[in-house]
């Protein structure tokens, strides 16, 4: 069996893997021995050690052995077969709901047995339901195993025996050939950081031997573990990284801006209605300077909410277009594409381009006609949600693809969407934009394909928002001061984020609290905008609450990225303590967004649990989206930080990034230096986190 890549070989070579159970497996993912390898245990159960029965509490897993006191089977309800078993130092019920005569035969007072579950409290004290047990020749014969058991995640008709059989004999053999398991990570730095060799990792956390606490394995401090997960962590960054070099090697077209196209662009600044900050021109610069190389421009252009990226984006539009090509902006929603839709039309007028607008809403002869607008060219600028990835979509002449709130739509399609418009050898120049601000250890990972630049000031005049935290019981109070407010003339938010996972639900609970609020405003002109609307309807409803037609917008979280109306300088979040802190900070960041004071409320649903009233408390203490997001961080994880919704994040097989973000920094410095002392590593360590061939392999 042994030959370069044994474990390569299917399960199915193993004893006692027939093709039933070798399926069972696949469906675990678990198709070769490779897999069994890095299929780690789920948690581990201590059966090296008998507890004495005066020792247990409810939740401990543990080994015990006694002699039965009594059996009996107890008619009441559904019967069950009792057994009282005690050790001399005290008694505890063993309890089995399905049972044979033979089992109720087997547990006679006086039969000494050792038996394994988890103790809970029950009718009269402790015991154990349906406990793993054996009889033995007396109390003192109970055999003890030497190491931890390992509990591996399982399927449907497979049970741990055979997953552990399984494990142990491709452990076996990677004893037997050490070279088996090829350790990437350089001896110096296993060395630098305490970590075990791949080969010991892999045997520690399948069969750990007496050095290892049960604690560390559970909580993930063992280095084994960390091991792997810095190698994990480290194959996805090298991955990301390879793709920004290779995407160096590309072509793409050269934006330089001759004599013409610097009239345009001045033109284009000195038309917007404010000074751009110096923060927007330094990353204009830095937008420009990359166009103007004949590579493709990957950047990520990070800002708080509220700072500016849109007219950045479109200073990046203005390039492609006085070089002669065309521009494609993705938004995650439809709201957010019409908005856009509306800017780029107005600060576009002047420049004999056309400006079209497609998602998945267009059909029909409007959707034909904007589709021929692409493809010959009298559109320079399309923009649009998903739909714009469809083959039906074809460019004249794509130079610059602009992807708004790049975390809902991943790296998957980040890396697909380099493939669009492309032309021979040349693809186009992409910008991401997100203003969920990310703390700096996980964009490393998450965005390794990207430059990226911060837009790390706001507009002049900003005040910062006031955020009070106050429970639903006042809601009465809260409805007063909307009047109040509309009475300056200003406009005010209502969210509903009531339930959060059904968006069906959700609009229901907006409707609801659009007709109370009607009613309880009688001079207040309420309208209601949720994402089951259609797009026409949600459209009209954000016109003319921009055009203050309408004071009071109750809204779903519809309204969380890039809905921007100056004048609204309240909003009403109610049940912030579902939501993540950085949903939050995105949602509050629509007021704000002019020179006057502004408010938001956090109207809570009391009792607040610590945390949550912890969590609300950085929101009202804070208004940089940075600081949140690493609290966010620190308090949920990082999914949170990232957005729950997001697709195409990236998942790992044993690192988890909450747990393991103290190794980020590492894994950065390192990373960096694998592409000069172990560029050979690179491709067989992806081939075993990420399976071969790998897509990114090919990009
Ligand atoms: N330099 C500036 N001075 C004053 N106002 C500005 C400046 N830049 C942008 N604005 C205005 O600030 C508001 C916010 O801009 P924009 O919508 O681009 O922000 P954003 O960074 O995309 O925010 P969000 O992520 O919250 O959508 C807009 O009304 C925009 O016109």
């Amino acid at each position: 069996m042994k030959t370069p890549n044994a474990l390569n070989q299917p399960v199915g070579i193993l004893t006692g893997i027939g093709a039933q159970t070798a399926n069972r497996l696949q469906k675990l993912g678990l198709c070769t021995l490779q897999d069994l390898i890095f299929h780690l245990p789920l948690r581990y159960e201590d059966r090296t050690r008998v507890y004495p029965i005066c020792s247990l509490k409810p939740g401990m897993s543990v080994l015990i052995s006694g002699k039965v006191e009594f059996t009996d089977i107890l008619p009441r309800g559904r019967k069950s077969l009792i057994c009282r078993i005690s050790d001399g130092t005290g008694f505890i019920s063993l309890k089995f709901f399905h049972f044979s005569a033979s089992q109720h035969n087997a547990l006679k007072p006086g039969t000494s047995i050792s038996c394994f579950a988890e103790v809970r409290y029950g009718f009269a004290g402790l015991e154990m339901v349906h406990p793993e047990y054996k009889v033995i020749a007396n109390p003192d014969g109970c055999i003890t195993e030497t190491r931890l058991t390992p509990v591996y995640p399982l399927t449907e008709g497979l049970g741990q025996n055979i997953i552990r059989k399984a494990v142990r004999q491709a452990l076996d053999l990677c004893r037997q050939d050490p070279e088996l398991l090829t350790d990437w990570i350089p001896e110096s730095i296993l060395k630098q950081y305490h970590y075990p060799s791949l080969a010991d990792a892999i045997q520690t956390l399948h069969a750990p031997d007496e050095s290892v606490s049960i604690e560390a394995l559970q909580n993930g401090s063992v280095p084994a573990l960390k091991r792997l997960a810095f190698e994990e962590l480290l194959t996805h960054f090298l991955i990301l990284r390879t793709t920004r070099n290779k995407t160096k090697a590309w072509q793409a077209p050269s934006f330089s801006v001759g004599a013409a196209g610097k009239t345009a662009t001045n033109h284009f600044i000195r038309s917007l209605p404010f000074k751009l900050t110096g923060a927007q021109q330094r990353v204009i610069a830095e937008i420009e300077a990359d166009c103007r190389l004949q590579h493709p421009m990957m950047r990520l252009v990070q800002g708080d909410v509220g700072s500016g990226k849109t007219v950045v984006s479109a200073y990046a539009a203005l390039l492609a277009l006085t070089a002669g090509y065309q521009v494609a902006v993705m938004a995650p929603t439809e709201l957010l594409a019409e908005q856009h839709k509306r800017n780029f039309s107005i600060w576009f007028e002047g420049f004999q381009t056309q400006v079209v607008y497609l998602t998945g809403q267009l059909k029909g002869n409007a959707r034909k006609t904007v589709l021929q607008a692409l493809e010959d060219g009298t559109a320079g600028i399309i923009i649009g949600t998903h739909a714009l990835f469809q083959d039906s979509v074809h460019f004249h002449r794509l130079g610059l693809i602009i992807i708004d709130e790049q975390h809902r739509f991943g790296v998957h399609q980040r890396l697909a969407l380099r493939e669009k418009g492309q032309q021979g050898n040349i693809r186009p120049h992409q910008l991401v934009m997100t203003a969920t601000p990310i703390p700096r250890t996980l964009a490393m990972l998450q965005y390794s394909d990207l430059d990226i630049s911060i837009i790390d000031e706001l507009p002049p005049g900003r005040k910062p928002i006031v955020t009070s935290v106050i429970p639903a019981e006042r809601r009465a109070d809260v409805i007063d001061r909307i009047n109040g407010w509309v009475g300056k003339n200003r406009q005010v938010y209502w969210v509903c984020t009531l339930i959060e996972e059904s968006e069906v639900l959700q609009c229901e609970a907006a409707e609801k609290t659009a007709e109370t609020l009607t009613e309880a405003l009688p001079n207040v002109r309420v309208a209601l905008i949720h994402g089951r609307m259609k797009s026409a309807e949600k459209d009209a409803v954000m016109q003319d609450f921009k055009n203050h037609r309408i004071d009071l917008l109750v809204a779903t979280t519809v309204i969380e990225v890039g809905v921007d109306v100056p004048n609204a300088g309240l909003m009403i979040i109610e049940n912030p303590e579902r939501l993540g802190l950085s949903q939050l900070h995105q949602l509050r960041g629509r007021v704000g967004r002019g020179g006057d004071d502004s408010y938001c409320l956090l109207m809570y649903q009391a009792p607040l649990s610590d945390t949550a009233r912890h969590r609300l408390g950085v929101l009202r203490d804070s208004n940089d989206g940075f600081v949140i997001a690493e609290k966010d961080l620190e308090l949920r994880g990082p999914g949170e930080v990232m957005g729950t919704r997001q697709t195409g994040q990236m998942h790992f097989k044993i690192a988890d990034l909450a747990r393991d973000a103290d190794l980020l920094d590492t894994v950065q410095q390192i990373g960096d230096s694998f592409f000069t002392h172990s560029p050979q590593a690179i491709q067989p360590l992806c081939d075993r986190w990420l399976g071969a061939p790998t897509e990114y392999s090919e990009v």
